[in-house]
């Protein structure tokens, strides 16, 4: 899996932390960060998260983590590009329906929300899921996708 990853000064800690432990993962092929590289760099999170979930909706990634102060920001942002399904989850439940419920292929975590050790095991677990195309969830998915493309 090929995960892109970006945060905001407010996120950049926690962004690195999981792009460590990513790089770690043998289920994680490649890791690119879309910045910001220190918390030094003030860009504001639209710039980076949408970077980001465009390299998603390209095919450029699988996936993506993105990390802002609570994560809303990054999600907002990473929903307005077409065929991106964000959302943010703190806890364990809601990472996973995020995958099995709704094909999102972007998570986003609070950097001022949600503890290092927490977020690790949230996005340690959220690795392991997949979607299942032919699952009952797949064509709820679809009514969003038909909106879109009819919009
Ligand atoms: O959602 C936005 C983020 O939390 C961001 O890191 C902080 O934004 P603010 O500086 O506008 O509060």
């Amino acid at each position: 899996m090929r995960i892109a990853v970006a945060a905001d000064n407010a996120g950049v800690a926690l962004k690195d932390t999981l792009a460590r432990m990513m790089r770690e993962d043998d289920r994680v092929a490649e890791v690119t960060d879309f910045g910001v590289p220190d918390d030094s760099d003030d860009r504001a999170y639209p710039l980076l998260g949408l970077a980001a979930a465009q390299a998603v909706a390209h095919g450029e990634a699988d996936r993506a983590v993105l990390v802002c102060g609570t994560g809303i920001g990054m999600a907002i942002s990473a929903n307005k590009v077409e065929g991106i399904r964000a959302t943010v989850a703190h806890d364990s439940y809601s990472a996973e329906r995020s995958i099995r419920s709704n094909d999102c292929q972007v998570l986003c975590l609070g950097g001022r929300v949600i503890g290092p050790e927490l977020a690790k095991k949230i996005v340690d677990e959220w690795l392991g899921y997949e979607f299942d195309p032919t699952s009952a969830s797949a064509e709820k998915v679809a009514h969003i996708t038909a909106f879109e493309q009819d919009s």
